[in-house]
């Protein structure tokens, strides 16, 4: 039986070759064909022709890295350092930014054409002006490396840690944050996380800082919550970092890849730190969702509220609500929003900030959006537009069962994963809403390869 396998694949491991690339995946890696055969290539793009040494060979496809580029893409950046493409960083670094656009819009389109839906529009997707250094928020693991507690990134797919300074996509006054509070708990002697055995103190840093008021959190995320000299770990950021206005421990006792566990502390200053989206102002926890790139999402809401047309007379459900950044938008175009979210505190947030905001017409819910909008179908709410934006993993039937009952006018659906959003589009057409507006990829994530978009469906008349 394996002989008969391996007869069929036309490659060999270690076997060196010349092909070229005809696709790109949805993670940026180049594809090329082999009688067929696909295999996968880290770094190339569509139509370069490479050299290549195959490195895994599987019965449907393989993989394979590029020894010599014989012929490159005019698409292709040069200014690019191997660190960021590794680490999954900036895995698209080395795709001009007008063809990382392009790659994000045809990935729409070609999810679409999968499931025969050829007939839909995608806009070309709305880009930045400076594509570097937009990230408001910071997730870095603290690891040792020879003796010595440093931040860095793991290797894509891997457990290899690489120390970094620069982090190329986060604002740079999180960059220096990190690079201080990496230096003070090198100075207070405090030991970095060990995986392997699940020992030790610092597993991350999370920095997250307010692009209009620059007020910065720092999070320090522990294994456990005794963790020795804190007290002078706090005084010292204090001391060497007057940005920072709120410093917070998380504490992680799971021997898990979830960075941030149940609990959080308030060590120093607010519990929370203030930003503006459109002139509306947010209080911000540690443990609440926001979106990473504050200019994209300006223009991402801007896009879901014109979409929705709102004249000031609408109820509206903004299900997946975080901190409510999307309902208070929405709120001062509407009659009435109702929110609903699964974390408690980005609820607790969500109130404040509506209060903050002097809007009186909004309603939060803390719970699972699908039994919300169950809720609501069964109180007879009578909602003329829906939004959601859903984690990566989109809508579950039993959500657009509800939402559909309701007949809303409109749905618009913020997506962070095409995959996910295509396939509830069909399952939102099966129940007689169709998409009548082009399809708006906003890039939310330059350098990567994540695709956010706005796609507004609306009732088929006598559906
Ligand atoms: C992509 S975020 C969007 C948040 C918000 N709309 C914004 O733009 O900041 C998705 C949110 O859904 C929440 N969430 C995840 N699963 C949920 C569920 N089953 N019901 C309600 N909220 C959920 C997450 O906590 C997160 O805040």
């Amino acid at each position: 039986m394996e002989e008969i396998m391996k007869k069929q694949v036309p490659v060999t491991k270690n076997q060196k070759l010349v092909v070229t690339i005809e696709d790109l995946t949805y993670q940026g890696m180049g594809v090329a064909k082999v009688d067929g055969y696909p295999l996968f290539i880290d770094g190339a793009l569509v139509g370069e022709e490479v050299e290549v040494h195959v490195v895994k060979v599987g019965k449907n496809f393989g993989f394979a890295k590029v020894t010599n580029y014989l012929k490159t893409s005019p698409d292709r950046a040069f200014d690019v350092d191997k660190v960021y493409l590794q680490t999954g960083i900036a895995p698209l670094q080395h795709l001009t930014y007008p063809a990382q656009l392009e790659f994000k819009r045809k990935l729409v389109v070609d999810l679409l054409n999968k499931v025969h839906l050829n007939n839909l529009t995608v806009a070309p997707t709305m880009g930045m002006k400076d594509p570097y250094h937009y990230r408001n928020k910071a997730q870095v693991p603290v690891r040792e490396v020879n003796g010595q507690l440093e931040i860095g990134f793991f290797k894509r797919n891997s457990h290899d840690f690489m120390p970094l300074e620069d982090f190329l996509i986060q604002d740079e006054k999180i960059d220096e944050t990190l690079l201080k509070v990496r230096d003070i708990l090198r100075v207070s002697g405090v030991s970095a996380y060990d995986e392997a055995n699940n020992t030790g103190m610092i597993r991350h840093l999370m920095v997250r800082r307010g692009y209009y008021s620059h007020e910065i959190m720092v999070v320090l995320v522990t294994r456990v919550k005794k963790v020795p000299n804190l007290d002078q770990i706090v005084y010292l950021i204090q001391q060497q970092c007057p940005e920072v206005t709120s410093i917070m421990q998380n504490i992680n006792p799971d021997k898990t890849n979830v960075i941030l566990g149940k609990k959080t502390i308030k060590l120093a200053g607010k519990a929370t730190i203030q930003d503006t989206l459109n002139d509306l102002k947010f209080d911000i926890s540690a443990q609440s969702f926001y979106q990473v790139n504050p200019q994209q999402t300006e223009k991402l809401y801007n896009e879901a509220i014109k979409k929705a047309q709102l004249t000031g007379n609408e109820t509206v459900i903004d299900a997946y609500c975080g901190i409510g950044t999307i309902s208070l938008n929405m709120a001062k175009h509407a009659k009435k929003v109702y929110g609903v979210e699964i974390v408690p505190e980005a609820i607790e947030d969500a109130k404040h900030n509506a209060s903050l905001n002097n809007l009186d017409n909004l309603e939060f819910e803390v719970g699972e959006a699908e039994t919300w909008m169950a809720n609501w179908q069964k109180a007879g709410i009578k909602p003329d537009v829906i939004m959601v934006d859903p984690p990566r993993k989109g809508l579950t039937t039993s959500l657009i069962e509800s939402a559909t009952a309701m007949e809303p006018k409109k749905i618009v659906y913020v997506s962070c994963n095409p995959a996910t959003l295509v396939r509830d589009i069909t399952e939102f057409m099966e129940r007689g809403y169709h998409v009548t507006q082009p399809i708006q990829p906003v890039d939310q994530f330059p350098q990567t390869t994540h695709v956010e978009s706005v796609t507004v469906l609306e009732r088929t008349q006598n559906d």
